[in-house]
């Protein structure tokens, strides 16, 4: 194959996509598969963009209705307007680049945000969600504990942005305790597994025409954890690395970073060393004016010294990689004598000869290999030299098995610097980040390659998710079929299948040992393979072809270079010249017994296309034996324009990578499904039968044949009809279609679902509200109990106080009485005295009175408590003019009692009352002497009064109230 050949298919890679066609193409082909859905959905699509404002908030597009194209694309792109980049899709999560870092939306709070989240779903979708239920998923280990986070989408839609967000959550969510290693070293594992990214960048990624840091390999991690979810290690395995490039750039592209780094960032002595003079101009290094962030040669030389890298290493594979610069500027002379090799052009002698010092080659010998092929012919070998072309593809090919060899052995360093013992880690998280699928105007076998991993990776996606779920209400006895889904594997037996395929009959010219002829393949093909609906040719097309009907749209590959591509041969020559490097490096990386190099000698086995099948059927085997979960990245302009959305370009990847098919199915079909038994435990208070909470009534109930159905049955009618009710509408078909009840299972749509949440939750609070009255029934019956036994404390108290209050007036009203009949002889005496005009009063002849009354004129009552001062006055005639003289007379009891108090002006013992007379004051002269002045009874409130009231417990209160509230309190 010449270098001319290489060029053709590689421009063809890097050809735009045929954009307008394409995406004109692309709708007449949606909307005239759907033209009866285009009529009887307009009416709902148009009331589905009354709601236009609301569909930013959507955060899973199976919730947008109806879920089309256009209203998918409508809502992803009122989402990227108001800057949301994650949305789900079912089970997928969408991933809109923004092309702009977006402050705060992978910082280490919101990481520790949704690690610590009881529930990280309900939080705003995130890569981070990804992640953690991958997380969570090998904590819970239940199998399959290992998992598998496949990221893709075309150039430039963030794979690799994506797959470092991941690695980089994980490097923090699952590292390991400063308290096992410490903080700062840097032989921490995360570290190292986050510095293994720099170096597999600057070799593995170039700038493109679709993204400036384009990795131009695929590429599945394996991040290790113990039993302890510890991240111990990891490793790294590669596929398909554009090899290609280092010799053959595509126009207005560059070849990969790591050139440009070293010419950028070398010191003045590194450039001696390297050869490379600041005014050296080298062919495979086109666009170097253009200056990007990954140009960052120091950011590489750290990475590896923290992977184990020393100097010295460094410095082989630094010479290794300026040889194969020096390597491109070797240009042959076009030939005149066939018969002899040919020449060199002048100004290439230099840099042939710096190339063999560089590469620590004899010069001679390499300048030997490049031009002269060895034939051979039974045991004899025959010399032969080459065309020009042949000459300069054995150059390039030299260098691109140079520079594949090294970056292999950097991956196997990289994986031994990073890899865990195995014996350490148990589980794994694996992210997987390859590229999506291609179609150029000119597509080739790189092109066959990745659609053919896309294609697996499909199938992969409807094995484990539309498979499953339809197989799954299968099993279930459910009378309900999918929208109907596109299965892949016609097209997957067209290109890799056995014994008849695209793939077989490639290796097998491949390994006839003849000049490989387009148009003889065409033929083959053609013959073999026409029973296959999923190929087809132009008839009319000069250029020899076929077109494949992937599941994202037909591909044309171009049949010319095919084979070349396919054989990949490295002459043995250029092998044992590199065999005799004295560069240790170099030397190794071709003696290495493992090295798997196909050679023109042997015509290997070992094609392109056999070796990336068993690589990828490798991979598809980890695949099958972990829980995947699926990112698919989105481009949303051509020209990676920050927050620039072009709904053509979206729609094509929408369609692409199978997202439209994946958000029809999930919203049609049952996304939630629950057990019976467990459905009952949960939702069995809604039948208000408690004994549903009991697992074991269930597991009764279940054993009793169809029983627990029933009840499920049961409930859900229930439900449904206080739907409608609540709702004022029948039961119809679209209710019956929200939940089905399988063998085991209950199938829920969401909607029922939120039912069933909403009857729940007011079950719950009917409840809660019964258990708050009869606590607070409860407590109010107590605290009247308690102030009723107060009431009644407090009254018998009283009563008894003033029974006893009462007995002492009694016995002071005694000592009154007595002292007044002696007061009312002496007065009787001095009248009948006055009365007999007795002129005089012989005071000795007064009757014996208390000589202590005489003495004060009061009497001291020595066994009442308090003093009594009964003033020396008529009380008989005190009382006959006192306004209660009535009632002095005829009252009894208190009211005697009072009447008398009141004569005696006695003072009450707490002052509640008061009786006052100002005729006590009045001296006696006669007893005819008419008493002047009033009587006054104050008197408060008797303590009677209160004998019958509840104690107030806020107004204050005094005496044994409040000995008694105190105790009750
Ligand atoms: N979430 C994001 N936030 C900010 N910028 C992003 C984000 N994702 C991607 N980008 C930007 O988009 C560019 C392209 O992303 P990335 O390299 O990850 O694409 P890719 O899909 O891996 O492409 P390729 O297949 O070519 O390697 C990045 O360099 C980055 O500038």
């Amino acid at each position: 194959m010449s270098s001319a050949d290489d060029r053709g298919n590689v421009n063809g890679r890097a050809g735009r996509r045929n954009g307008g066609t394409t995406v004109k193409e692309f709708i007449q082909k949606v909307q005239s598969c759907q033209p009866s859905l285009n009529d009887s959905l307009e009416g709902e699509i148009q009331a589905f963009l009354f709601k236009e404002d609301l569909l930013h908030t959507y955060d899973d597009l199976t919730k947008v209705n109806p879920v089309t194209p256009t209203t998918v694309l409508k809502c992803l792109q009122a989402r990227y307007n108001v800057r949301v980049f994650y949305t789900h899709a079912g089970c997928t999560l969408v991933a809109l680049n923004p092309f702009q870092p977006i402050p705060d939306l992978y910082s280490l709070d919101v990481m520790k945000e949704y690690h610590c989240a009881p529930q990280p779903q309900e939080f705003k979708p995130h890569i981070f969600i990804v992640a953690e239920e991958a997380y969570r998923n090998v904590q819970s280990q239940l199998a399959p504990v290992n998992q598998s986070l496949v990221v893709s989408g075309e150039s430039g839609a963030g794979k690799t942005w994506t797959s470092r967000c991941l690695m980089k959550y994980y490097a923090t969510v699952a590292a390991s305790s400063s308290l096992v290693k410490s903080q700062d070293t840097v032989e921490r594992i995360e570290r190292r597994v986050l510095d293994s990214n720099p170096i597999m960048e600057a070799f593995g990624n170039a700038c493109t025409l679709r993204n400036n840091n384009s990795s131009r390999f695929g590429k599945y991690i394996q991040l290790q954890l113990d039993r302890f979810q510890l991240l111990v290690g990891a490793s790294v395995q590669t596929y398909l690395l554009e090899k290609t490039r280092v010799a053959c750039q595509p126009a207005n592209e560059r070849n990969f970073h790591i050139f440009y780094q070293m010419m950028k960032g070398a010191t003045e002595e590194q450039r001696k060393e390297w050869k490379m003079p600041h005014e050296q101009h080298f062919m495979w290094l086109p666009n170097a004016e253009k200056t990007i962030e990954e140009d960052c040669f120091h950011e590489t030389l750290k990475a590896m010294i923290h992977l184990g890298i020393n100097t010295e290493r460094q410095r082989q594979i630094f010479q290794v990689l300026a040889g194969i610069l020096q390597l491109g500027n070797v240009n042959f002379s076009s030939l005149t004598d066939e018969s002899k090799p040919c020449d060199l052009e002048e100004q290439s002698k230099d840099f042939l000869q710096r190339a063999a010092e560089l590469l620590c080659v004899p010069a001679d010998e390499l300048h030997t290999c490049l031009r002269v092929m060895t034939l051979k012919a039974g045991k004899q070998s025959v010399l032969k030299p080459c065309t020009q072309a042949e000459c300069s593809m054995r150059r390039d090919c030299l260098a691109k098995v140079i520079y594949a060899q090294l970056f292999e052995w950097l991956v196997t360093l990289i994986n031994n610097s990073i890899c865990a013992d195995s014996s350490t880690w148990c589980n794994f998280i694996g992210v997987l980040d390859v590229y999506g699928f291609e179609c150029f105007q000119v597509n080739n076998l790189e092109q066959l390659c990745i659609n053919y991993a896309n294609e697996k990776l499909q199938q992969h996606f409807v094995a484990h998710y539309l498979r499953a779920q339809q197989d799954e209400y299968v099993s279930e006895g459910l009378q309900w079929s999918f929208v109907k889904y596109q299965d892949n594997q016609s097209c997957l037996d067209l290109i890799e299948g056995s014994p008849i395929s695209v793939f077989s009959l490639l290796n097998e010219e491949s390994r006839l040992n003849r000049a490989s002829d387009a148009k003889t393949l065409r033929v083959r093909l053609e013959k073999e393979l026409s029973d296959n609906a999923n190929i087809s040719w132009d008839k009319f097309s000069k250029v020899p072809h076929f077109t494949v009907a992937h599941y994202a749209g037909k591909v044309s590959y171009q049949i010319q270079g095919m084979v070349e591509k396919n054989k990949d041969p490295v002459p043995p020559e250029l092998i044992s010249l590199l065999q005799k490097s004295n560069n240790s490096l170099l030397h190794q990386l071709f003696t290495d017994k493992e090295t798997e190099i196909p050679t023109t000698k042997g015509l290997s086995k070992v094609t392109v296309v056999s070796k990336f099948k068993n690589s990828l059927e490798r991979l598809m085997m980890i695949l099958h034996s972990t829980t995947p979960h699926y990112t698919r990245c989105i481009k949303p302009n051509p020209d990676c324009q920050p927050l620039t959305f072009k709904k053509e370009e979206v729609i094509m990847q929408l369609e692409a990578c199978g997202i439209v098919e994946t958000i029809h199915i999930s919203a049609a079909g049952f996304p939630i499904r629950i057990p019976f038994r467990s459905f009952m435990q949960r939702y069995g208070l809604i039948l208000k039968d408690p004994r549903f909470k009991s697992a074991s009534h269930c597991a009764d109930l279940e054993a009793g044949g169809n029983m627990l159905r029933q009840e499920v049955e049961k409930l859900l009618r229930m439900v449904l009809q206080h739907h409608v009710l609540n709702s004022r509408c029948h039961i119809n078909e679209k209710h019956n279609s929200w939940a089905h009840c399988g063998r085991t299972k209950v199938f829920l749509t969401q909607s029922m679902l939120d039912l069933l949440e909403e009857q729940r939750k007011k079950i719950q609070s009917q409840c809660a509200f019964t258990i708050q009255c009869c606590w607070l029934r409860y407590q109010r019956c107590r605290r009247h109990a308690r102030r009723q036994s107060a009431t009644l404390i407090q009254a018998v108290v009283r009563s008894w106080l003033v029974r006893k209050q009462v007995q002492r007036w009694n016995r002071a009203a005694a000592v009154i009485q007595n002292t007044w009949r002696k007061w009312r002889a002496l007065l009787k005496s001095l009248a009948e005295a006055e009365l007999d005009d007795a002129k005089d009063f012989v005071e000795d002849d007064m009757p014996a009175v208390n000589p202590v009354i005489r003495e004060r004129g009061s009497v001291q009552l020595s066994h009442i408590q308090e003093p009594v001062t009964v003033r020396g006055w008529p009380m008989g005639l005190a009382l006959a003019s006192a306004p209660s003289i009535t009632m002095s007379l005829t009252a009894t009891g208190f009211q005697k009692v009072m009447s008398v108090m009141a004569s005696l002006n006695l003072p009450s013992r707490r002052g509640e009352y008061k009786v006052k007379t100002n005729q006590c004051t009045q001296e006696l002269a006669s007893i005819r002497a008419q008493p002047k002045g009033s009587v006054k009874l104050h008197c408060q409130r008797s303590p009677l009064l209160y004998a019958d009231r509840q104690p107030d417990l806020k107004r204050e209160v005094t005496g044994f109230n409040e000995i008694l509230l105190e105790k009750t309190l």
